[in-house]
């Protein structure tokens, strides 16, 4: 077993983004909606703005190897799959949150390189807690994989509900958008289907 220290956290690390420009920022956009900052209301909002951009963001500063650094020597040359993996994210044409589940499933390398369960989950983290499109964060996410543990084939499949078409814009709430990316040999047809079924079937 091969092992690299990992937050232990449930949450990633603060991104460190620079609060007293977000809270100046914050308070010129109440301003600039006809609001008064200073009302009691609203005096602490943008400290907790700037707090929330923190956890937001915190993927931006976060490395995927670090995620993936546990790995173990387990003989299993069979799908291993993680469905169902809650997420928030930031979509950065409107900066309003996107959400939905991932499911993310690998083959491991002929070496037998397997990573724990939870780091898949902590990986959709690192991608997701960025401003973000549903595609790229399908990408990175399974870029990654290939990346730091080789496997013979990787499939991501991500289902989300963008905030951006819901209470805005188009206003389409419940319609759900959904994204794949499939690298090595889940792109075979059976191997793809047997993933998906189990993806979308259990
Ligand atoms: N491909 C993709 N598009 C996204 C994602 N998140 C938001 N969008 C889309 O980004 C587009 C931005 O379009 P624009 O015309 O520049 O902006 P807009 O006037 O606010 O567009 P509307 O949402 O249609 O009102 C919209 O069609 C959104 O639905 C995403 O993750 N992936
Ligand atoms: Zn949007």
């Amino acid at each position: 077993m091969r092992d690299v220290d990992v937050d232990d956290e449930a949450e990633l690390a603060p991104a460190g983004v620079d609060r007293p420009r977000i809270e100046a920022a914050v308070r010129e956009i109440l301003e600039a909606i006809g609001e008064d900052p200073d009302r009691e209301g609203l005096q602490d909002t943008p400290k907790r703005v700037a707090k929330a951009y923190d956890e937001f963001f915190a993927g931006l500063k976060q490395d995927p190897g670090d995620m993936l650094g546990t790995t173990f020597d387990i003989a299993h040359e069979e799908l291993v799959l993680v469905k169902d993996i809650p997420f928030y994210s930031t979509c950065e044409h409107h900066l309003v949150p996107f959400h939905g589940t991932a499911h993310i499933g690998y083959i491991p390398s002929p070496e037998g390189l397997v990573t724990g369960l939870s780091k898949l989950a902590r990986l959709v983290e690192v991608f997701a807690r960025r401003p973000q499109v549903q595609e790229r964060l399908t990408t990175q996410i399974v870029e990654a994989l290939m990346t730091h543990l080789s496997p013979r084939g990787a499939i991501v499949v991500i289902e989300a509900e963008h905030m951006c078409m819901s209470m805005r814009g188009v206003r389409k709430p419940g319609a759900k958008t959904v994204t794949s990316a499939v690298r090595g040999q889940l792109r075979d047809s059976s191997t793809r289907s047997e993933a998906m079924s189990l993806i979308l079937h259990g």
